[in-house]
């Protein structure tokens, strides 16, 4: 007790010249009753903002407190920031007094006090409104987090304000934002200003600017970083509510503990992992499977082509090839009959057939003489294959997808991943909002082109397509790629997946690098995370898919037509043989494989697919793989790059898949061969 008295005497002897305390918060918080307590003066009290309009002054022990006008943040837009800015640039220590309801709301103005290198206490005030709404603060947390002293008040019943007055003797300069604080201490130095002004200056506060103008040697602080600074800020305080605040009900308590979970450095990938899977569950196995197996092959295949090519071949040429199959669909019989007059002229063969198909396992391969109808309604038929695939497979999968990523969204947890893996995306120069096209990706690259529109910048779209188009393979692809590369045992797999990641990242990189410019910072509110409304999940998906079939639909009948029309004059085995040396000399895989090169330029799955038939080796699987998922997207995806990126960049993307593909794809044969 003694040694205490003593020690309070000899502080208050050195500390004689008294200290500005300044209070400081954003309208209509409570501000003026601390400072009416503090000093014992008089000022008024409403419940509007703005009732406190000039600076006042009182004594409060050793210090002179000052009262300031509400503001959301140091900077001079309007009068009341300006004269409260101009006190704040003095203070000795700041008292913050901060709303507990809005906390989101208010920590803006907080965070960029604790960077402007000020000693600062928070007083956390309305604990009682905020206890009405159940809303629980971390107290503690909050002031780890913040690195000043954080005591919750009550200013109307005075609560709180002992603890005030013992806090404000050990206000601490709280965790600055790190890369900040020293860009901050240079430019003090340089300029000879204060931090708190170097902190304005480095925000692009007119004033401190002009007021400095003279010592700036022109150019150096010229572009302020204002922008970035206050994004960072904003993310920053959302975080933090995140992190500490808790709504006190059971749904608002299971709401809080996933959403804190989602971000959480180490669970959240965890998270992520487990969501992933579930996605995968819904998308990966009872649509892209299941559904689709029933949609393609029982309805697409033997019910729409089936009847569309046997309705056709009634008046047309054709020659059909029925294959018997047995209950493993393995070809047990077959043959061939032809009709020179289409099926109604010639009624015997027609008997002839069907009693060799009676009752059994067929499957029909028509083939019309005709080129044009060989164009309609072959193998590529644009009203055969090119309809099996827009409706009964592509319908499906888009369907899932867009489901899946609505209720991502709806529940909260998109801004979350956003948020996690936003650091990770800057180093390929994007912002956490491009996980959003990436996953997409996966489901189809096509739909995620489009997606790239929610990227900010021409930049960061023309990174994230790139790395769509010659990267990401969709699902259809990785279908197949799977099926292979079970076949081609462990190891093949982990070389493809390394070598793919590898590829990726190099990719990013080198694109973050070469472009002029840097990553925007990700801007995201991080709403709670609740259980997605039915109906609005319907409405979005249907919206969504409606549009992209729309959007994306007519190139895959482009497409098909454009095959179809390489086939028939022959140019497409002309190209194959033109491949060949490349394929045989350089990817060392059999010639047949150049075919799948030419497939993989209309549909990415085509091409894989074309690896089915071949004999290869596990390590002749991976090279064909790598090379085939580098390679070209789909015509749709290429049609819609064109549109989204104009025609110029799109060629350029498109061509350098070539030679990645092949590049690549070289390097991993003659490494692994
Ligand atoms: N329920 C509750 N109301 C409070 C508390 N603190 C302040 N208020 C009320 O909030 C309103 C604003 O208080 P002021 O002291 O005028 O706030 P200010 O920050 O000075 O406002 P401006 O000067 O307009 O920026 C008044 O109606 C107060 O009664 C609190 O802890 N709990
Ligand atoms: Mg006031």
């Amino acid at each position: 007790m003694h040694t205490h008295q003593t020690n309070d005497k000899i502080e208050t002897k050195i500390e004689s010249k008294p200290k500005k305390l300044v209070l400081v918060g954003n309208p209509n918080v409570g501000k003026s009753i601390f400072f009416n307590y503090l000093t014992g003066l008089y000022v008024e009290v409403s419940n509007y903002p703005g009732t406190t309009v000039e600076i006042l002054k009182g004594r409060y022990k050793n210090f002179i407190v000052y009262d300031t006008p509400g503001i959301y943040g140091l900077s001079s837009f309007n009068d009341e920031e300006r004269i409260a800015k101009n006190i704040i640039i003095d203070a000795d220590i700041i008292l913050n007094i901060v709303d507990a309801v809005n906390l989101e709301r208010d920590l803006f103005l907080t965070l960029q006090l604790i960077d402007s290198g000020k000693p600062v206490v928070v007083a956390l005030n309305m604990m009682d409104e905020a206890e009405k709404k159940r809303i629980k603060i971390n107290v503690e947390q909050l002031s780890k987090i913040l690195g000043v002293p954080v005591i919750p008040t009550i200013a109307i019943k005075y609560k709180g304000f002992r603890e005030i007055t013992e806090a404000i003797e050990k206000a601490t300069i709280g965790n600055r934002d790190k890369k900040l604080a020293e860009k901050i201490k240079k430019i003090a130095n340089e300029l000879k200003v204060t931090e708190i002004e170097a902190l304005l200056i480095l925000e692009g506060d007119s004033e401190t600017i002009n007021k400095y103008r003279t010592k700036f040697n022109g150019e150096l602080y010229i572009h302020d970083e204002r922008e970035k600074i206050y994004i960072e800020r904003r993310n920053k305080a959302n975080q933090i509510v995140a992190e500490v605040t808790n709504i006190d009900t059971i749904s608002g308590r299971i709401s809080n503990f996933f959403g804190r979970i989602a971000i959480h450095p180490i669970f959240g990938l965890a998270f992520f992992i487990v969501i992933l899977y579930l996605a995968y569950i819904l998308v990966g196995k009872l649509i892209a499977q299941d559904i689709v197996d029933l949609t393609e092959n029982e309805i697409g295949k033997k019910i729409y082509e089936y009847n569309v090519r046997k309705f056709v071949a009634r008046y047309f040429p054709v020659s059909i090839k029925v294959n018997i199959l047995d209950e493993d669909d393995n070809i047990i019989d077959t043959r061939t009959f032809i009709f020179e007059n289409g099926t109604r002229a010639s009624e015997t063969t027609l008997k002839q057939m069907e009693d060799f198909a009676n009752g059994k396992n067929v499957e029909y391969e028509f083939e019309f003489k005709n080129p044009i109808l060989f164009i309609l309604f072959g193998e590529f038929g644009v009203l055969t294959m090119t309809v099996r695939y827009l409706l009964f497979l592509l319908l499906p999968l888009v369907i899932g997808f867009y489901l899946m990523l609505s209720i991502l969204e709806d529940s909260g947890y998109l801004p979350r991943l956003a948020t996690f893996v936003d650091k990770l995306m800057n180093y390929i120069g994007l912002n956490g909002k491009a996980i959003i096209p990436m996953i997409l990706g996966f489901g189809c690259v096509t739909m995620a082109t489009i997606t790239t529109r929610l990227l900010t910048t021409t930049r960061e779209k023309r990174i994230m397509t790139a790395i769509l188009q010659i990267t990401i393979p969709c699902s259809a692809q990785l279908a197949v790629i799977t099926t292979l590369l079970m076949r081609a045992g462990f190891k093949a797999t982990v070389i493809y997946a390394m070598t793919m990641f590898l590829v990726f990242v190099i990719i990013g990189l080198t694109l973050n690098k070469i472009l002029p410019g840097g990553a925007t910072p990700l801007l995201i509110d991080l709403p709670p995370m609740r259980i997605p409304r039915v109906e609005n999940l319907a409405k979005k998906t249907w919206m969504r898919t409606f549009y992209f079939i729309k959007e994306a639909g007519m190139w895959f009948f482009v497409g098909a037509f454009v095959v179809g029309l390489l086939q028939v004059t022959g140019l497409l085995d002309k190209w194959i043989q033109l491949l060949s040396p490349l394929t045989v000399n350089w990817l060392q895989l059999p010639a047949e494989a150049s075919q799948a090169f030419i497939m993989g330029i209309v549909r990415r799955d085509f091409g894989a697919a074309g690896f089915y038939s071949l004999e290869l080796t596990p390590m002749q699987t991976v090279v064909g793989l790598v090379t085939i998922t580098l390679f070209v997207p789909c015509i749709a995806s290429l049609m819609v790059m064109l549109k989204e990126r104009g025609a110029f960049e799109g060629l350029i993307i498109w061509l350098s898949s070539w030679i990645i593909a092949f590049t690549i794809g070289g390097i991993v044969s003659q490494i692994l061969i």
